[in-house]
């Protein structure tokens, strides 16, 4: 019924159906209620410019080719394209009635007339009509139509039940008409609505159940923007505030239109209303004898026209803003609404009807004296309220946005510089410094003794110039000759700056590629070391094929000149307590090699000639020469000959090429034992030539006394050397993997040594020279200390000795033959008062038939070994 519009509902005995031109300007209908043969038969895909709807189907207007289209299930109008059709009709509106269909065509340009075409039910006809028609609007049996040029009305059809073609208005002049079931009603000029024709038969009010007036022609005085025609019932909205009023018949029970909904377009059935919402959503609202309902389809409040919005309309845009998303395509299409009219009382017009917007209504919310005001009022706080706290929200999301990448960037970062830490572990200055204020520290606390400023100076290499050290030295000088190494002679120099140094210089070798590489080796190393007890380097000199090393100055030799050298008052110097101390603090200075150097270090020269003395009485570990530096974790054995010196050398490294630091360890046991003992690692002179071989059995046996130093008295209790002599058996042993750690050789020489300072249970000693420097096991050896103070457990345990096992990797150059070949036998050591000492080769060649049981017992490594051993010796 009525015109034809952007929505439209049929009606019928299988109930209402609700249809409309989608919201997005695409032109396309979709259709929603009761009737399923409307709803289904919509087509999806076909685009329409209005659409109508009579008794039980629903028409549009073709886009593409501007003739009608029907879909639904009425016996007098058939799905498609009504018929007869002339070809090439084109028309610019439709309108359906209970049973039939018209469509005003497109006027020839310039005429003066109008044709409408009628299909259906006892209306299938084509009016010429004289005068320019602009709109048409069908009721249940009839049409109306308006003129364009004098806005009057004129209708014509079946008269017998409205008589609404006899009642027409003459010369009323209207803005617009929507026909009803047997009425009409039209907005008048001045936004009145007038009505005339009937609502129903009295008689149909009694079957129905009816309520209402009774006459449609009984209209409400309001203002109206457009008026609907229902079956029984008509409706306008309002212009002033775009609200819906509705008159004529209802049904009990049907709902009314919800409270304060305000339209944009609305449409009208047998006892059923729908409006399309002011709103953004565009979700129309249907109300009636159905119940209320919204339905789930956002359509589009009016139809798109290609002409420029009249005077009284605005343009609408989908967002209902200015400058908003434009409702209609293509785009230079538009959809045009009408303008309200005036402003709900106590309110004022803040800003008046223009092309793109309606006129805006404000109250002041100061004096608010009626409902509208302060609904208003309140909607007006809400939006305030709403865009504050948008405001709020999109700054509090910025806030958390913000903060979420600072954490990540910072936790990125710190991953980063902690990966980068941990991939390029070194010890860096700065962390030994820190390891040494540490120890300082900690040396302070003890209070045993006070810091050796100069032991805890990080000493880095300095360069000599060849001629500084040749002065020091007095041009080498025979005289100030200390000592000789198998290719090296040490030399005591007195610098510039009057320090005492030692300054080692190599032996010229024809092979100065090879010497250089070594020297390398050890002055890289000793660079990297720092400890009290290790020999401390002050610097180097490479001239030419000179090859030198500057290290602090020991007064006091080697361990090797004070057991074994010729003076005897030498020897008993070294008193019990100075051995014990002297075993104690080589010890730290090996186990720091092991467990707290970076990248850990394998002396594999440990021997009493390489314990030197200082001015104090501190032991320091030197020679580095043969060192290598780890970790060393391979379990295979290293393809070169091993290194070091006979009589020290560990027989399973010696043997099967295994280089852990349990090979030291075996070293060091072989100089607890000489200490011990008095007597070499090699005495020819003995019917037992090694000294592990000789002491061992002894000890294992309990008979200590047979073997300690005859050149010292033994001490009155003789506890704590026998268990000095267990860690020396322990050290010895043949399996590496059964010698104790060095920390655990440490500790156990700890406790002897407190034992033999008369204090058994007194806290451990802590030696003149205890500084632990690069040690990144400081607090654990602290602790250590501390809870081992119970002087019942001083037994060594061999539990996990196993814990630090290195092994030569691959990418360390192993001394070659002819490094090993260069070392020498500590026979060859006996160089303390005399530089005039015995020559190596000399002493090889008178022990051959000692050396012969040594190399059965210990067995062959290598073709090489012979050449080895012979040169060794
Ligand atoms: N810094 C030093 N202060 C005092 N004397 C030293 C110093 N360094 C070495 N000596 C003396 O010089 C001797 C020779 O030392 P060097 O390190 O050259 O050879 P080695 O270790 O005894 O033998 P090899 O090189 O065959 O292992 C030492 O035994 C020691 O008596």
């Amino acid at each position: 019924l009525g015109s034809m519009g952007s929505i439209s509902v049929s009606y019928g005995e299988d109930g209402p159906v609700f249809c409309g031109l989608s919201s997005d300007g695409s032109h396309l209908v979709a259709c929603s209620g009761a009737d399923a043969t409307v709803v289904y038969a919509a087509p999806p895909r076909i685009r329409f410019l209005g659409l109508t709807a009579g008794d039980g189907f629903a028409c549009g207007l073709l886009y593409d080719t501007s003739q009608p289209y029907c879909w639904g299930s009425n016996a007098y109008v058939q799905i498609g394209v009504p018929q007869p059709m002339l070809e090439g009709a084109r028309y610019s509106e439709i309108s359906a009635g209970d049973n039939h269909l018209c469509a005003l065509r497109v006027p020839a340009k310039g005429a003066d007339s109008s044709t409408i075409d009628c299909w259906g039910y006892n209306m299938t006809a084509t009016h010429d009509v004289s005068g320019a028609v602009s709109t048409i609007s069908a009721g249940s049996v009839f049409n109306c139509g308006l003129f364009a040029r004098n806005r009057t009305v004129f209708c014509w059809g079946d008269e017998t039940v409205s008589g609404v073609v006899e009642l027409a208005p003459r010369n009323v002049r209207f803005q617009s008409i929507g026909a009803g079931g047997y009425h009409v009603c039209g907005v008048l000029e001045n936004a009145q609505v007038f009505c005339w024709g009937r609502s129903l038969e009295m008689q149909q009010v009694s079957t129905t159940g009816a309520i209402g007036q009774g006459d449609v022609s009984i209209v409400p005085m309001d203002a109206m923007v457009s008026v609907v025609g229902g079956r029984f019932h008509a409706c306008g909205i309002k212009s002033l505030d775009h609200q819906v009023a509705c008159w004529g018949f209802t049904l009990q029970n049907s709902t009314a239109a919800p409270k304060g909904l305000r339209v944009y377009a609305i449409v009208a059935g047998d006892y059923f209303t729908c409006g399309v919402p002011a709103e953004t959503s565009q979700k129309p609202r249907c109300w009636g004898h159905t119940g209320s309902s919204l339905l789930p389809m956002a359509v589009s409040p009016g139809l798109c026209v290609s002409v420029a919005c009249s005077p009284g309309y605005y343009e609408y845009t989908s967002n209902g803003e200015v400058g908003g998303t434009k409702a209609c395509k293509p785009a230079n299409s538009r959809l045009c609404l009408p303008c309200s009219v005036g402003c709900p009382d106590g309110s004022y017009e803040s800003s008046a009807c223009n092309a793109t917007a309606d006129r805006v209504c404000q109250f002041d919310c100061s004096k608010c004296d009626s409902d509208e005001c302060v609904s208003f009022c309140l909607s007006q706080k809400q939006t305030k309220n709403h865009k504050f706290i948008a405001f709020q929200m999109r700054i509090f999301v910025a806030e958390i946005a913000f903060a979420i990448i600072l954490i990540l960037t910072v936790t990125i970062i710190a991953c980063l510089y902690v990966r980068h830490k941990l991939r390029h572990c070194r010890c860096s200055k700065s962390k030994l410094r820190m390891v040494k204020s540490t120890t300082y520290s900690f040396r302070k606390d003890n209070m045993k003794i006070q810091p050796d400023v100069e032991d805890l100076k990080i000493r880095t290499a300095q360069e000599f110039s060849y001629e500084e050290l040749e002065q020091a030295t007095g041009g080498f000088s025979e005289d100030s000759q200390v000592g000789k190494g198998s290719f090296s002679c040490v030399f005591k120099g007195i610098l510039r700056d009057e320090t005492v140094v030692a300054v080692k210089r190599a032996i010229k070798v024809s092979d100065v590629k090879k010497s250089s590489k070594d020297f390398h080796t050890e002055l890289d190393l000793l660079s990297r070391l720092n400890h009290a007890h290790l020999l401390n380097l002050l610097g180097y000199c490479e001239d030419g094929s000179e090859r030198l090393l500057v290290y602090e100055f020991m007064a006091h030799g080697s361990l090797y000149q004070h057991l074994h050298g010729k003076d005897p008052n030498l020897k008993k110097q070294l008193n019990w307590t100075r051995r014990v101390t002297i075993a104690v603090q080589a010890a730290r200075g090996i186990e720091y090699l092991h467990g707290y150097a970076c990248p850990p270090v394998i002396h594999r020269d440990i021997k009493s000639s390489n314990i030197l003395i200082d001015e104090d009485h501190n032991a320091r570990v030197a020679d580095f020469g043969l060192s290598i530096m780890g970790p060393v974790d391979s379990g295979t054995p290293l393809s070169e000959l091993p290194a070091g010196t006979l009589g020290y050398l560990d027989p399973e490294y010696y043997r099967l090429h295994y280089l852990t630091t349990k090979s030291d360890v075996y070293s060091f046991g072989v100089v607890l034992l000489e200490m011990l003992s008095g007597r070499k690692a090699i005495d020819m002179q003995c019917e037992e030539g090694n000294i592990v071989e000789w002491a061992v059995p002894l000890i294992k046996a309990g008979d200590i006394s047979s073997i300690l130093d005859p050149a010292l008295s033994p001490p009155s209790d003789l506890e704590a050397l026998k268990k000095i002599a267990a860690v020396a058996c322990k050290c010895v042993r043949m399996r590496g993997k059964d010698r104790p750690s060095m920390d655990k050789v440490t500790t156990s020489l700890e406790r002897a040594l407190a034992l033999l300072m008369g204090s058994p249970c007194m806290e451990q000693p802590i030696l003149p020279t205890e500084v632990v420097l690069g040690s990144n096991r400081m607090h654990k050896k602290v602790s250590q200390r501390s809870s081992n103070q119970s002087c019942s457990e001083n037994e060594l345990i061999d539990g996990d000795d196993q814990r630090i096992e290195y092994r030569a990797p691959s990418w360390i150059t192993f001394p070659s033959v002819t490094s090993s070949q260069r070392r020498k036998s500590s026979a060859s050591e006996a160089d303390l008062d005399g530089r005039t000492t015995t020559d190596g080769r000399n002493i090889g060649s008178s022990i051959g038939d000692g050396l012969r049981s040594l190399e059965e017992e210990i067995g062959p490594a290598s073709p090489q070994e012979d050449l080895y051993l012979q040169h060794n010796f």
